[in-house]
């Protein structure tokens, strides 16, 4: 049941993949059916013309000898020719496909998705990243047509066969043998290549290990690279006997099927042969027999490949298929307008989140107002929470209980377009992005390139941007011969991606100078309290650190431990009220302070 349903569901894409071949090339679509029918038929052209070439040899009929030559030689030339042709065709028709339609709804699929629950999770992952060769999406529908021209070459030839005696469509049953047993040697063979997977993935993972950037250096001063060699040749070893075991037994089940089959096929022409010695004028059967015949091995064989590449194509479909239904599932169908301004503020309800693949509740119970027109720091621990707020407030998750008000109106009814474009955010495991250091800026806000400058000058960036040697035109990251920059040039370059978006309702720092050096944190936040104070009617600047010294100006101070709110107010009022808040303070300003 489950099976047909995958194919259904396969089915279904098929058609829709057909649709978009015959919208995006007609001329393609139609040339490649044609050549595939053509081609169909030429093999079965080829026997009749030898076998009027034997006939008109045995009845000295010479126009029928040059009329079967000429014949014969053209259902050659077809084939070579049609297959040829069906082959370059397809290719092209699969990657223009691919290029102007599937690519395009992959990436338009994936950022449809409200949230980015799904992008940090393995299997989805896995998923996202088999839909790179979109190329194969478009294959594996002709995929499937070619299936079926297979077969219906393999049912002509064999009509051919029965025309001459029926006693040769045995050769129909023994046809089906060498069919079982190579689809039974593919499915060893993908078994072992699944069983296998984990150790590749391995292999890969401890060459990306012991030949990138970071890892490298650590490998190096640890001196572990002898031991990591050692694991993954282990690794390939292992995968390496599954694989040879796994191709012995699928070469085993091969030959003894077409064992089979030549020896049906032998009894076959036996048959024929006999036949022609007593009737002279059947002699061309002989050589139908054998040309059509021995065509019969390539035909089951290709038609084996092309139905388990249809049956494989599920491959590359699953995940499309579940991309799709996963956007269909999550896209927002929120529709209430994002505030021109914030009156009241945003309000946290007793708001709980739980990621999916964790146990426990990354925040609880969390509720708090966040007044309009202030600056909110939030500070706490390591894993005390702090991200996740900032994510839920991005609508990159939605609360597992719980709701945040907008000015009284729930966040999960506003429309999440519109939301996002009023607020800004520069988040703590930011972009790099290799384009030219003035593109990199302008992605945060694509519609107004003239406030790249202000955009800078607010980064602190302006400094950094005169040594780079095109200033903002500098090309950036190795991958395409540009500039590297440091960690905390990386840094100021994502918050002058945030700070393009003038005057938005929300804006979000989230750990916005944990690279950056004492001074240049100090005048970042000097400068975004200041623009905070600026920002739109009503606008709330929210920023996270671990630095409690810095944030010390805030309007409201958010203590979290362990997911929970443990204090909130100022600095004054914290350090008066809060033990925990005073404590944690205190050691801080002795630890930058020094002994
Ligand atoms: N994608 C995730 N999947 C599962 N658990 C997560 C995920 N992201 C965070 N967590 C967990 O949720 C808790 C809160 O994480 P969060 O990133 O919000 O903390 P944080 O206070 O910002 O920490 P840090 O100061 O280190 O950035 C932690 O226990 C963390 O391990």
């Amino acid at each position: 049941m489950r099976t047909w349903a995958v194919w259904r569901d396969n089915a279904a894409v098929w058609r829709e993949i057909f649709g978009v071949c015959w919208r995006r090339s007609r001329v393609l679509f139609l040339s490649v059916c044609i050549c595939m029918a053509l081609d169909t038929f030429a093999i079965a052209g080829i026997g009749l013309a030898l076998r009027a070439v034997v006939t008109g040899t045995t009845e000295s009929r010479g126009a029928l000898i040059v009329l079967g030559a000429a014949g014969a030689a053209f259902g050659y030339a077809a084939d070579v020719t049609f297959s040829e042709l069906t082959f370059s065709m397809r290719i092209n028709l699969c990657e223009l496909v691919a290029r102007e339609h599937y690519d395009r709804q992959i990436q338009l699929a994936a950022m449809g998705i409200e949230g980015i629950e799904h992008l940090e999770q393995t299997e989805y992952l896995d998923k996202l990243t088999s839909l790179e060769q979109t190329w194969a999406i478009g294959q594996s529908a002709w995929s499937a047509v070619e299936a079926f021209a297979l077969v219906a070459r393999l049912f002509l030839v064999l009509g051919l066969l029965g025309s001459i005696s029926p006693v040769l469509l045995v050769i129909l049953v023994a046809g089906v043998v060498p069919l079982y047993f190579e689809q039974r040697s593919r499915t060893v063979i993908q078994a072992a290549d699944e069983a296998r997977s984990q150790d590749k993935r391995l292999q890969r993972r401890l060459f990306e290990i012991l030949t990138g950037g970071a890892t490298g250096k650590e490998v190096r001063v640890a001196g572990t690279s002898a031991h990591l060699v050692r694991l993954q040749r282990e690794a390939a070893e292992r995968s390496e006997r599954v694989w040879l075991r796994a191709n012995l037994e699928a070469g085993f089940l091969g030959a003894l099927g077409w064992s089979i089959f030549v020896a049906a096929f032998v009894a076959g022409l036996a048959v024929v042969v006999d036949d022609a010695a007593h009737n002279p004028a059947h002699l061309g059967d002989i050589v139908l027999t054998i040309t059509v015949g021995t065509q019969l091995r390539s035909l089951v064989q290709n038609a084996v490949r092309a139905s388990t590449n249809t049956g494989g194509s599920g491959r590359i479909l699953e995940p499309y298929r579940w991309l799709r239904a996963y956007q269909a599932e999550h896209v927002s169908a929120a529709t209430n307008p994002a505030p021109d301004g914030l009156r009241e503020g945003i309000t946290f309800e007793d708001v709980t989140f739980t990621y999916a693949n964790s146990g426990h509740p990354a925040l609880a119970g969390l509720s708090v107002h966040l007044p309009a027109g202030s600056i909110v720091a939030i500070v706490g621990e390591y894993g005390s929470g702090k991200t996740t707020i900032v994510k839920l407030l991005e609508k990159m998750y939605r609360p597992t209980s719980g709701r945040i008000l907008v000015d009284g109106v729930d966040l999960a009814t506003i429309d999440t377009r519109a939301w996002r474009s009023s607020t800004a955010a520069a988040f703590q495991d930011f972009g790099r992005y290799q384009s030219t250091f003035a593109q990199a800026i302008a992605l945060g806000d694509l519609e107004h390139p003239e406030r790249l400058a202000e955009a800078v000058a607010h980064a602190d960036a302006q400094s950094l941007v005169d040594r780079l040697p095109d200033g903002l035109d500098t090309q950036l990251g190795r991958a395409f011969d540009g500039v590297d920059l440091s960690e905390g040039q990386w840094q100021k370059l994502a918050l002058a991606r945030a700070s393009m978006r003038q005057a938005p309702l929300l804006f979000v720092l989230d750990e916005p100078t944990a690279s950056l050096d004492a001074p240049s944190e100090h005048a970042i936040f000097e400068r975004y309290m200041e623009r905070a104070r600026a920002i739109a009617p009503g606008g709330i600047t929210v920023i996270v650190s671990h630095r409690f010294s810095t944030v010390a100006g805030a309007d409201l101070i958010l203590v979290l431990d362990k997911g929970r709110l443990a204090d909130a107010g100022t600095h004054e009022e914290l350090l008066a009220a809060s033990p925990t808040y005073a404590a944690l303070y205190s050691l801080q300003q002795t630890a930058y302070a020094g002994p």
